[in-house]
Parts: structure tokens; sequence; C-alpha cells
């Protein structure tokens, strides 16, 4: 079975398609949103999804009649950087890649976002399409943020630029390692808190199946998250009000990913953290009340991370949340609950605040 929905960008809306065994359908699908075999094809992967899937989808790809290019990036988040996307620059000009070209990105969100972020400056912008091959990835590959990190902070580097098609074959998420399936979750549990209590809900009943990669409930998960994603997306493509809230548990997520060191912490580790932050920091100063409880319970059912382990230098995280990006003159911004399945963005948080819910998030405390 095969489930679609849409992505509403007016002239520029673009499907997304979830289901098992989708890769021989490829040829049919670019064909249907305007990619036909006379234009070229880089196929980017990383090596770890390289080996599992590139010859399949090359091959069907090839079958059909296309020219088909080939990058392969380490795998693992150190692969988002400028100096990874000046490489594949190269290899795309040496291959012959032109502006009627299109790069497919074959891999998790890593991958999506700098596959992505190669296609939009690649001659100042060439098509792309997202083939997402982690659980994370249902978010990733949706919504048109694309680019790298800087040292100094988590997508740094980027544009909007949205895909001409999403295609996810879910019987890729078979071979996915167990804490990439547990860190995908966080933003499936993302986008129910902040979107849908009856969704939060279900996933609370299902967490079980769901960690089992139950294929019917896994596939449910997925669209509902794409649902919520799409939703917010139509309504603010580029980020200058609602959107905003796609990134609850991102203020302390994106620190603790850069100031650990990319790869320490997976982005969903990282994003399960920041939302059990975030709800606390909600009851702290009264937006939201007894939310925090259920959320760290959904977050522990999907055995993700609500509290920080180890030392924690609490200055270096400080300075990497007053770089984040929602932020405006140098004060700390936060997407704090309101209720469950509603959130909102608050700029001007008080650092005292902030202090209190790190310390009570060390571990033991919570
Ligand atoms: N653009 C956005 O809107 C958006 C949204 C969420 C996250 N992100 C970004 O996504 C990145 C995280 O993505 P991720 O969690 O998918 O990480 P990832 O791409 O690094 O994938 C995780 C690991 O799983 C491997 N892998 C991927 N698919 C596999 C499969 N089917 N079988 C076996 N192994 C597989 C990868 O090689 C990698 O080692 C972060 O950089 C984050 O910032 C972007
Ligand atoms: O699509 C969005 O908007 C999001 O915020 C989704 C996030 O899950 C994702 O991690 C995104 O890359 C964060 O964007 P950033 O602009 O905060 O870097
Ligand atoms: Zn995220």
């Amino acid at each position: 079975m095969m489930r679609s929905l849409t992505v509403d960008l007016k002239d520029r809306s673009y499907p997304i398609h979830i289901g098992e065994g989708l890769y021989p359908q490829l040829p049919q699908l670019l064909t249907e949103c305007g990619i036909q075999p006379d234009r070229p094809l880089m196929l980017v992967t990383d090596t770890q999804v390289g080996p599992l899937y590139m010859d399949e989808v090359k091959g069907h790809l090839e079958s059909a009649g296309y020219r088909v290019g080939t990058i392969t990036v380490p795998a693992g988040e150190s692969s988002k950087s400028l100096s990874r996307l000046e490489a594949m620059v190269e290899e795309c000009i040496r291959f012959g890649l032109d502006r009627a070209g299109v790069v497919l990105a074959l891999g998790g969100g890593v991958v999506g976002d700098l596959a992505g972020f190669l296609a939009a400056s690649y001659m100042r912008g060439i098509s792309f399409v997202q083939l997402p091959t982690t659980l994370l990835a249902h978010d990733s590959s949706v919504g048109g943020k694309v680019g790298v990190n800087h040292p100094l902070g988590k997508n740094m580097i980027g544009a909007f630029h949205q895909p001409e098609m999403v295609v996810f074959d879910v019987s890729t998420l078979r071979s996915l390692p167990e804490r990439e399936v547990v860190s995908g979750y966080a933003e499936v549990v993302k986008h129910a808190l902040i979107w849908d209590a009856s969704f939060a809900r279900w996933l609370h009943t299902n967490a079980s199946d769901l960690l089992h990669l139950d294929p019917e409930k896994v596939g449910h998960a997925i669209y509902q998250g794409c649902q919520v994603k799409a939703a917010i997306v139509s309504q603010d493509e580029k980020e200058s009000g609602l959107r905003a809230i796609l990134n609850y548990g991102h203020t302390l997520g994106h620190a603790l990913e850069s100031a650990a060191g990319y790869g320490t912490y997976t982005h969903g580790e990282a994003v399960a953290i920041g939302m059990a932050a975030a709800s606390m920091l909600g009851e702290e100063l009264g937006t939201a009340q007894e939310v925090s409880g259920f959320t760290r319970e959904l977050l522990r059912q999907f055995r993700l991370p609500v509290s920080l382990s180890g030392q924690w230098d609490e200055e270096l995280l400080l300075e990497h949340m007053k770089r984040d990006k929602k932020a405006r003159q140098g004060g700390y911004a936060f997407v704090l609950p309101r209720s469950i399945g509603e959130v909102q963005l608050y700029r001007d948080i008080e650092e005292q605040a902030i202090v209190r819910v790190l310390n009570r998030l060390k571990e033991g405390t919570t």
C-alpha cells in the first residue's frame, strides 16, 4: 500500500509517497513529476546506506534510460560541512551535471540536508528529490530546509529549497540500527506534541509496536508526522512565524549537538532532551501546567533520553543557545508548550530560568 499526501505550496507543490517496496516505481514517479530520462541524475548517499540500497535504486533508474552519477559521503553528522559540499560540487562538474540535472538524496537527514544544499547552490539551484531511509528523515525530507553545520552552530549555512518529490520506501527502515530507530521517534513525538494531542495519545498507546517497527503502525506514524509538517510548511514556508514551532526542543537540542561535538548525540536524542527541558521551562514560566510529566513519560516510552548525563559546561551551552537562529537581539528564544498538542515561540526568556532547568536536567534530579 502506498500512502500519498501533498505539500501545498501553490505552483511549487510536491507529493510525498510513503510505502513498502517503492523503488521499482521510481522511474514512473519521476516522470509523473516532470523528470524525464533526458535529465541527468546525481544520486547522493552515504557509506552506510550506499552498499545497502544504491545499486537497487541506480539499477531501476538506468533500466528506464536515465544517466546516473553517484556521490558517496562518509556516514555521520560530520559530513554536513562546507568542505564536503565543495568536494561534491567538483564531482558534479566532472560528471557533467547541467542545469537540467536532478540531485537524488538517498539516506537519512544528513544526506538529505547536504544533497539538498548541493542542489540549492549548484549552478545557482537545480532540482532535487528526497529518498529518505531513516525514520527521522520523515521530518528532514519535507519542508525544504537544507544546509550544513558550522563548528559554532548547527545548520548555520543553508537555504530554503523545496524538493520536487519525496519517496519514502519504509522497507529500508528494517536495516536501521536500533539507536537510529529510537532517535527517529523524537521528531515523530515532536510533531504530535506541537500539533495533535490525539496523535500524542496514540503514540503513547502504541510505543512498543512502533519500536518493533510494526509495518502498519510505522506507516501511519510517518504519514501523520508528514501531515503535521506539510500543514505547517504550507502556511509558512520560510519561517516568518508559525513554522518556528517545528523547532520545539531544538534550542537546547542544537546547543547540545554543537557543544558536545557533532555526532556525539544523535539529532533525535538531543531534541528529546530539548523537549524535556522546554516542557519543564514551560512549567517554570507558567506557559503550561502539567505537560512535563506526560512529555517525559512519552519520550521515555520510546527509550529517548530526558536528562543530561556527564559533566556539562553551562556557560558553553548558554553561549550556543544565544546563537540560536530564532533569537533576536541577544535574547534566548524557546518554543514552549501551552498544552499537549499546542506550543508557541517565546523570546527573551530569562537566563536564570534556563539555568534552573539545566540543573534539574542533570541525571537523577528529574
Ligand atoms: N531539514 C530538516 O528539516 C531537518 C529536520 C530534522 C533533522 N534534520 C537533520 O537531519 C540530520 C539527522 O538525520 P538522521 O537522524 O537521519 O541521521 P543520519 O542521516 O546521520 O542517519 C543516521 C545513521 O543511519 C544510517 N542509515 C541511514 N539509513 C539507514 C538504513 N535504512 N539502514 C541502515 N543504516 C541507515 C546513516 O548512514 C547514519 O549512520 C541532522 O543533521 C539534522 O539536523 C533536518
Ligand atoms: O523544518 C523545520 O522548520 C524544523 O525546524 C525541523 C527541525 O526538526 C530540523 O531539525 C531543522 O533542520 C531545524 O532547522 P533550523 O533552522 O533550526 O536549523
Ligand atoms: Zn529536528
